[in-house]
């Protein structure tokens, strides 16, 4: 108190009221109206691109209806079963580039595997992210991951991490997978035969993510299955429902939920990078005998010369969590729609099991080598064929950042483009049939112009955006997909059902799961 008179401030109830008066009302006046001049900038902003967007794209042909209330097709999308199917119906009607209008956006469906060429490799500088819309759930987790990124920061992130993916980390994942799935059958040994099913998507998942975690961090399988339910498998859910239902990010409860899982799974992420950057540091910097990817990205950090910062532990921890992410759901997607179509074709399931009796079969106790696994052609030729007909990433969506051509069409900057890879993998003969042999040397695929080949098959995409990870995913699914196989008979309780596809969630997954017995 005598420190307060001391320094005038026990007159301080006198003065105040008419100093906030004075002082906080022109203040708050003047923040009442520079965020109005914002907010009006941005709606001039936004309604001068919209303008632009609407004109430069008049002439591309626009999807069926869509005059309703000046709403466009928001009706007709939110209403869809789904979305991706209901754009594959608008494109197929209008040609192969078509437009359409949520509320005054403009979007622009691209069917066709020129404009999929041009978008993706050769004017790809042109065709960036739109983190607006599929990926904006997911920017509090994956941050300025490589999947989140864009522009010289995206380039330096993939310079970095694209050689941890290189050929001997590919040779490390054969014994990894292995050891996974030989856990797994051990699992499935006590439902031989018992006529209870078990719901094999849940355990793709589980396995699939075992062995990124592995992969990347060493992690055990049971610190796998300690640490993902209850920090990383809740987050991840939360973010896919947000992708349809925003709101739920103002739901309290959730909020506050989801927040404090990120900020565990951060902790625990930076305190793995902390203890190997100690771990490298008492080595002289010399790697461990068996490097995972965390290692090789570490080495590569230190070799590029710059200097170690809590932006860069930061940036290691999204592209820690963006791996585990891209890594897992996508695998597992494709792993249970191939499982699924053996189950369903004694030919295509013979084959399989003839292929892995010759690398994996017999007595045989050594890993088969990455050029064993690169042989089996056939079990390869399955998965490309689930990736294709059930195209578990169905669209790609981009901006257009210049002025460009596309299809015929000159389309303004600013404008929204979805990629349909659905649609393009849909324009081979008969679609909706699983036939491998389309990717058999000689096959379907063989058959399409050279030019246009590689964009006729996009699971991964193409270009200089391609899937970092396309190699590990395939290798990884031809070792799961022998071993369980070779040693189990699958199938499904409802064959009908499990076949059915969520017409909501990427990557699509089975709707009701995938339940089976094993014998
Ligand atoms: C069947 C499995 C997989 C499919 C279908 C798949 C599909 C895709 C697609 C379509 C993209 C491009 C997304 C876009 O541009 O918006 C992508 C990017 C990416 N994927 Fe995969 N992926 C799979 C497995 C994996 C695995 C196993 C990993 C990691 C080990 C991985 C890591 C990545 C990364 C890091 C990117 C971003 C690349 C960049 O932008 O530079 N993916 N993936």
């Amino acid at each position: 108190m005598e420190l307060l008179q001391h320094l005038g401030l026990e007159r301080r109830p006198e003065w105040l009221p008419e100093q906030v008066v004075l002082l906080g009302v022109p203040l708050l006046l003047a923040s009442v109206m520079v965020a109005a001049a914002r907010l009006t900038a941005a709606i001039i902003k936004g309604a001068a691109r919209w303008l632009r967007v609407a004109w430069g794209c008049r002439g591309v042909p626009a999807a069926p209806g869509g005059g309703l209330l000046g709403l466009g097709h928001t009706l007709q999308l939110a209403l869809a079963p789904c979305p991706w199917e209901k754009m594959l119906e608008w494109a197929r009607a209008s040609g192969t580039l078509t437009r359409f209008n949520i509320l005054q956006r403009t979007g622009l469906i691209v069917n066709d595997p020129e404009g999929a060429k041009r978008v993706f490799q050769t004017r790809q500088r042109l065709y960036e992210k739109d983190l607006d819309f599929s990926y904006k759930p997911f920017l509090s987790i994956l941050g300025t991951g490589l999947v989140t990124a864009d522009g010289p920061h995206w380039q330096k992130q993939r310079l970095l991490m694209a050689p941890a993916l290189r050929i001997d980390m590919l040779d490390a994942i054969i014994p990894i997978t292995k050891n996974a799935v030989d856990r797994l059958c051990k699992n499935l040994e006590s439902f031989r035969g018992t006529g209870t099913p078990v719901n094999m998507e849940e355990e793709f998942r589980l396995l699939t993510l075992q062995i990124i975690g592995e992969a990347i961090l060493s992690l055990p399988p049971d610190e796998c299955d300690r640490v993902f339910p209850q920090l990383y498998l809740p987050v991840m859910e939360e973010s896919n429902r947000r992708v349809l239902e925003p709101w739920r990010q103002l739901y309290p409860l959730t909020a506050y939920q989801y927040n404090q899982r990120v900020s565990q799974l951060n902790k625990y992420i930076i305190s793995i990078i902390r203890a190997r950057r100690a771990a490298h540091a008492a080595n002289s910097g010399k790697p461990p005998a068996k490097p995972d990817i965390l290692d090789r990205v570490l080495a590569a950090a230190e070799e590029s010369g710059e200097k170690w910062t809590a932006a860069s532990e930061v940036q290691l921890c999204y592209e820690i969590k963006t791996f585990l992410l891209a890594g897992h759901e996508t695998s597992a997607a494709m792993l249970c729609w191939t499982m699924y179509e053996l189950s369903q074709s004694k030919e295509a399931l013979e084959k399989v099991r003839a292929e892995a009796a010759g690398v994996f079969g017999g007595k045989r106790k050594s890993m088969p080598s990455r050029e064993e696994v690169d042989g089996m052609e056939y079990t390869l030729a399955t998965l490309k064929e689930s990736l294709r007909k059930y195209s578990v990433v169905p669209v790609v969506t981009r901006n257009l950042v210049q002025e460009d051509e596309l299809l015929g069409h000159k389309l303004p900057r600013g404008s929204w483009l979805i990629v349909h890879l659905q649609g393009i993998h849909h324009q081979y003969n008969d679609p909706l049939a699983w036939r491998p042999e389309r990717y058999m040397p000689g096959g379907e695929y063989d058959q399409f112009d050279e030019s246009i080949r590689p964009y006729m098959f996009l699971p991964f995409i193409q270009g200089p955006r391609n899937c970092l990870g396309q190699y590990f995913a395939l290798l990884e699914n031809r070792v799961l997909l022998s071993v369980l196989n070779q040693q189990f008979t699958f199938t499904p309780v409802n064959p009908k059902e499990s076949g059915v596809t969520h017409p909501k969630v990427i990557p699509v997954a089975p709707l009701h799961g995938m339940k089976m017995y094993v014998s």
